[in-house]
């Protein structure tokens, strides 16, 4: 900030907290700080990482910028000898949706997790030196959600020891894998394996796509991109392929961890959450420090629409959330990796919490981030729709979370089916475990009375759980009952999937809140940061309280009264919150190049910036627009003569 009026120094002195302390805790340690610091930096030096005319540039530019772009990052990371490390979050700051994605997370994991020893020898060397490019090849046409209805076969020849990859339909065409369209060398191919004129379920096929000379697809195979995507730039970036194959191809692949590669990348999915959270919110957060209407008292200055508790309401919530989704991404690492190790060993006992929690998460969690992206545009108001602003694009790029990896609601009841099972077995042997540890204290949650008398009583971290767990417990245990009334239990899922699909979402908030409160309970430095953290996770969990009150009222978990302190609670974090809101958002240090935003811009110095932006856009390479003499001109001229007679 050499020599440059920070506008929003004001506010940055207001903080009660140790930023530079808190910066480490999102980053979640020194190591990881000092890293992510140091390449986000080196990215936002390099002029090919330059990313403000993605909006302005035609279809055919933007995917060719992409590709150089991904060569030019290749090059670096060879160069200065990146470790995994530093080239993940390289690629984190370039901020661009690319082949490389697919490559790296997800048919690198599909082959880890998937393939034999001898094939994995066989591959991984070739694809870590991107002598291949990978895509993760599952989706077609005609099936996406229902994995078990894909059309596509691989059937064994014993004669040539091959596997014929056959697309007999136009619905069984491969449709939407990322890289697949124009990139991809290679894929992992989801098929339906026939061996001796029998059926044994899906798995997973490496195909070569295309020719390692001259990149021209393979005899039999057809393939090509599905067509623009929502948004200008956006996700338009990347290639999605369809391709219909009669390839020839050698695999064996072990039966149980087919489904281990939607498990990583939904783990991942949900640590991504919290980075597309916090920076629309650190947008939003900064701009509405910035921005003032209203409120002037004899020509003083006006109020500063981050002042207007409809404002806070909004937004705080918002910033509570991008802190509770970092933290649960963390649990959640290590849950995936303590499922992996598990697995190795062959120990599977654990796998269904997993998929449960991964499944549950990145649904919660990306339906949250989608829709708060949104709300922070409105937040910004007429400004926040202004490409310059970086939220449509953000929103753009983000809002397929909800869809790939898993549809949200497909999966909210992949969760119930969790639950459900959970809750038949209570008084069983086997008793509830991990995040459905809960559920073996049903007999007190069933019964128990929140004691809130007054509003800060909400403060208490027990009260709040109990809360939650009554809640979830509740809801999922009268539609087990209701269930239980159904001769075929599957209609009776169907049926009742809208209360299923409730009690996943209130278990997997119960996770999030429960996760945060973990956190609470570690030791972290610096002066006031574990004060503000608390006072965060009580925002996020007095706010769904708020949000899903009749979930609690309705299960009696506690009472109206109880329901109104919480909001009283609410409004009084608001205001310990706002002198800290920059701070809050400082903390996730971003650069300017990362947000890409006139609006959340470090320096707050939004107005002049925005003019500049706006005089760069192509439509103003010319004061008399192109067009005018075909289209305007001739009109007017009408008129006049109209006019005239
Ligand atoms: C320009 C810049 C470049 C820079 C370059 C620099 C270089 C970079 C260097 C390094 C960079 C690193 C970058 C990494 C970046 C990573 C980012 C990753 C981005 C990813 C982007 C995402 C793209 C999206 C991809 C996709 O969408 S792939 C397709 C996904 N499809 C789905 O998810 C389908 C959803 N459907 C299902 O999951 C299921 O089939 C279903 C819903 C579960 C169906 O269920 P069904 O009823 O049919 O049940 P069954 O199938 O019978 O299930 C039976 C039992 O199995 C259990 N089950 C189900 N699923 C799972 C599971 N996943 N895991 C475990 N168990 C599972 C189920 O519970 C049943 O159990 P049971 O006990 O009840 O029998
Ligand atoms: C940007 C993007 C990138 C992608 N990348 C890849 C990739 O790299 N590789 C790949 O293989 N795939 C990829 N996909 C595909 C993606 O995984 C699927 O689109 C996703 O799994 C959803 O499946 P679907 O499209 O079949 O939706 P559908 O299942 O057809 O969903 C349509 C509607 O039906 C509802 N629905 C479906 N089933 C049920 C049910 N049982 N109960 C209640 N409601 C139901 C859904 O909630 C939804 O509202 C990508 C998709 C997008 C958008």
């Amino acid at each position: 900030m050499d020599g440059v009026v920070d506008h929003l120094a004001d506010e940055r002195n207001k903080a009660q907290f140790d930023v530079e302390e808190m910066k480490i805790v999102w980053a979640g340690s020194r190591h990881v700080f000092e890293l992510s610091d140091r390449i986000a930096r080196l990215v936002a030096s390099d002029p090919v990482f330059r990313k403000d005319n993605r909006a302005t540039l035609s279809r055919k530019d933007l995917f060719k910028n992409t590709l150089r772009k991904a060569a030019h990052a290749w090059k670096r990371i060879i160069e200065l000898r990146l470790s995994e490390e530093e080239a993940s979050k390289l690629r984190f700051y370039v901020d661009e949706a690319a082949f490389t994605d697919l490559h790296w997370g997800m048919f690198v994991p599909a082959i880890k997790g998937q393939a034999t020893e001898e094939q994995q020898q066989k591959w991984l060397p070739l694809a870590y030196k991107m002598q291949i490019i990978g895509c993760y090849a599952q989706t077609e046409l005609g099936h996406g959600s229902n994995v078990q209805g894909l059309e596509t076969t691989a059937t064994f020849d014993p004669q040539t020891d091959e596997f014929d990859i056959h697309s007999p339909t136009l619905t069984s065409s491969k449709w939407w894998p990322g890289g697949l369209g124009k990139v991809s060398t290679h894929a992992v191919v989801y098929a339906r394996l026939i061996t001796d004129g029998q059926e044994h379920g899906v798995h997973g096929f490496i195909v070569q796509l295309r020719s390692l000379d001259d990149h021209l697809p393979l005899p039999g195979i057809t393939i090509g991109d599905i067509g623009m995507k929502f948004g200008n730039g956006a996700y338009n970036t990347m290639d999605n392929g369809v391709t219909r194959n009669g390839k020839c191809v050698r695999s064996n692949v072990p039966r149980q961890l087919i489904y281990g590669t939607m498990v990583f990348v939904r783990q991942t999915i949900v640590s991504d959450a919290s980075c597309a959270l916090s920076r629309a919110v650190c947008i939003a957060t900064r701009y509405s420090a910035v921005r003032r209407q209203f409120g002037s008292q004899n020509g003083g200055v006006e109020t500063q629409v981050i002042d207007y508790k409809t404002q806070q309401n909004r937004l705080f919530p918002l910033l509570a959330a991008a802190y509770a989704f970092r933290f649960v991404g963390e649990w959640l690492k290590w849950l995936y990796t303590d499922v992996t190790q598990r697995l190795q060993a062959n120990d599977f006992s654990t796998l269904p919490e997993a998929h449960a929690c991964t499944a549950g998460l990145k649904s919660l969690t990306t339906t949250f981030t989608a829709d708060a992206i949104e709300e922070c545009r409105k937040l910004c108001g007429g400004h926040g729709y202004l490409c310059s602003s970086g939220l449509p694009e953000l929103f753009a790029v983000y809002v397929p979370a909800c869809t790939y990896e898993g549809d949200n609601v497909v999966l909210l009841l992949q969760v119930a089916r969790f639950l459900m099972k959970t809750v038949s077995q209570l008084g069983s042997e086997k008793k509830p475990v991990g995040t459905t540890a809960y559920m073996g204290r049903v007999e007190h949650l069933m019964q128990c009375r929140c004691s809130v008398q007054k509003a800060e009583d909400w403060l208490n971290p027990n009260t709040i759980l109990e809360a939650f767990e009554a809640r979830t417990a509740r809801m999922s245990v009268a539609v087990a009952q209701k269930l239980a009334q159904f001769a075929n239990p599957e209609e009776g899922f169907l049926e009742l999937s809208p209360n299923l699909v409730e009690a996943s979402v209130a278990h997997c908030q119960l996770i999030v809140v429960s996760k945060f409160i973990e956190k609470l309970q570690q030791d972290i430095p610096g002066k006031g940061v574990k004060e503000l953290l608390g006072m965060l996770c009580n925002i996020y969990a007095l706010n769904i309280l708020h949000k899903h009150l009749g979930d609690f009222l309705s299960t009696g978990s506690i009472t109206p009264k109880q329901g109104s302190l919480a909001n009283d609670q609410l409004r009084s974090l608001y205001s310990q919150v706002r002198p800290n809101a920059i701070a809050l958002v400082d903390a996730f240090n971003y650069t300017d190049h990362y947000l890409g935003s006139v609006l959340g811009r470090y320096d707050g110095n939004v107005y002049p910036k925005l003019y500049e932006e706006a005089w760069k856009d192509p439509l103003n390479d010319s004061v008399v627009p192109d067009g005018y003499h075909e289209y305007i001109r001739p009109l007017l001229k009408n008129q006049l003569r109209n006019a005239r007679l």
